[in-house]
């Protein structure tokens, strides 16, 4: 089998090499040239599976995208063509749930406004919209939830509508795909009217796609709204977001909310299964990550939210990336996409904490709860 895949994905060798000629290239370099005899395609969002790349890759029978997001891919041309395909739907929902976390607390801490003390609302709530939520009821903070897809299946509610989020909340976190038509379209879901009336000081965070928020409305917006606060990791015109955009918000990142090594082999490893539909077995996580934890940390009694934030910057640390992010403008977006591949998620910092209710609120959180050893540590 020839098998063709974008050269960042984790663990190509130990999962694929065993199934057939494995030929690494750039993501968004990709392109017809390279398709004629190829078996099956992995690619990861960067990669625009069209359906004129479709049409040079006469061979091809299964597509694999190691993201959650599918806006990439021409599903109707793949469908058409009989061609196997499959996302890896949730691989990355803990980094991004860790991603947004850490943007609340950094913005807390900024504007002196306990995170405990907002509204929260959250636009989708799927697998990263979830993991967000369940690390806000860890804090024990409730959230405000729009999803009217799931409203109308008839899951648990309270629901309630984006308007209501707009006019309730203080902070505002988008977890939608990116859908273009049918009954809930997401493109510019945030419009220039629906900008225009944020809460006064309100906190938009956009971890999901670019063009969810019309980024020209939102520059003209926080133009005319100093007091609104973003945290953006995700662009129109990616890989060359709008410099004034990128000036405008309080937290700049390259697309990374969802990547951590975990994450990251989660969507390898799902392609894998897909790919093979059970002949073989798929590598166990531990295996693919290897030994290779944080060293424990003892915790104080109290964690404010200056103290939370400083744990989870041991792990990653947001803040430096958005400088990082910031000096690599206009030309290193994908530089600084390569240079986090290397982000743990919290389950690889053992923590040893000062009481039961802090275990509890920890583990939920996802850091690894070790006892206190004969140390004290
Ligand atoms: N920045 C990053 O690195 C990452 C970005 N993403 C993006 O986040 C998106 C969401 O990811 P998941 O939560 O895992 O997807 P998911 O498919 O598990 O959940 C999406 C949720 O959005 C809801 N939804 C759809 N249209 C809606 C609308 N108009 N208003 C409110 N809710 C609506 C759906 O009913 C569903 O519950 C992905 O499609 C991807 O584009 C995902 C992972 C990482
Ligand atoms: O999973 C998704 O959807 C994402 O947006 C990814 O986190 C983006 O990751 P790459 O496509 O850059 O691997």
């Amino acid at each position: 089998m020839k098998i063709l895949a974008d050269e960042n994905m984790a663990s190509l060798d130990p999962l694929f090499a065993d199934l057939g000629e494995v030929r690494r290239l750039p993501g968004r370099a990709i392109g017809p040239q390279d398709l004629q005899d190829v078996d099956a395609l992995l690619v990861r969002s960067v990669t625009k599976v069209t359906p004129e790349l479709l049409a040079a890759a006469p061979a091809l029978k299964f597509v694999g995208t190691a993201t959650i997001g599918t806006d990439h891919l021409a599903i109707e041309a793949l469908e058409q063509r009989g061609i196997r395909w499959t996302n890896a739907p949730g691989c990355n929902a803990d980094a991004v749930g860790e991603y947004v976390l850490q943007a609340l607390l950094i913005l807390a801490v900024k504007t002196c406004k306990p995170l405990a003390g907002q509204t929260i609302g959250l636009v989708g709530l799927g697998n990263t919209g979830s993991a967000v939520q369940k690390r806000l009821s860890a804090l024990g903070i409730e959230v405000l939830r729009c999803d009217p897809p799931k409203q109308r299946s008839g899951a648990a509610g309270p629901w309630f509508s984006l308007a209501q989020l707009i006019e309730r909340c203080d902070v505002i976190s988008l977890h939608v795909p990116l859908i273009t038509d049918g009954d809930d379209p997401t493109l510019a879901l945030l419009d220039e009217a629906r900008l225009g009336m944020l809460k006064s000081n309100a906190w938009l965070v956009n971890a999901c796609r670019g063009e969810v928020v019309d980024n020209d409305a939102l520059i003209r917006v926080k133009a005319r709204r100093p007091d609104l606060r973003l945290a953006l990791d995700v662009w129109e015109g990616e890989p060359r977001p709008k410099a004034a955009l990128v000036e405008l918000a309080d937290i700049a990142t390259a697309h990374i909310a969802g990547y951590s090594v975990e994450g990251k082999i989660r969507g390898s490893q799902m392609l894998h299964q897909a790919l093979v539909q059970g002949r073989c077995p798929t590598p166990e996580m531990a295996t693919l990550l290897g030994d290779n934890a944080l060293p424990p940390r003892q915790l104080e009694a109290e964690l404010d939210d200056a103290d939370l934030l400083a744990l989870i910057r041991s792990v990653y640390d947001l803040a430096e990336e958005d400088g990082l992010f910031r000096a690599a403008l206009p030309d290193g977006f994908d530089k600084r996409r390569q240079a986090n591949l290397a982000r743990r998620e919290f389950s690889a910092l053992p923590v040893v904490p000062a009481t039961s209710k802090q275990a509890k609120m920890l583990a939920n959180l996802g850091f690894t709860v070790e006892e206190k050893n004969e140390h004290g540590i």
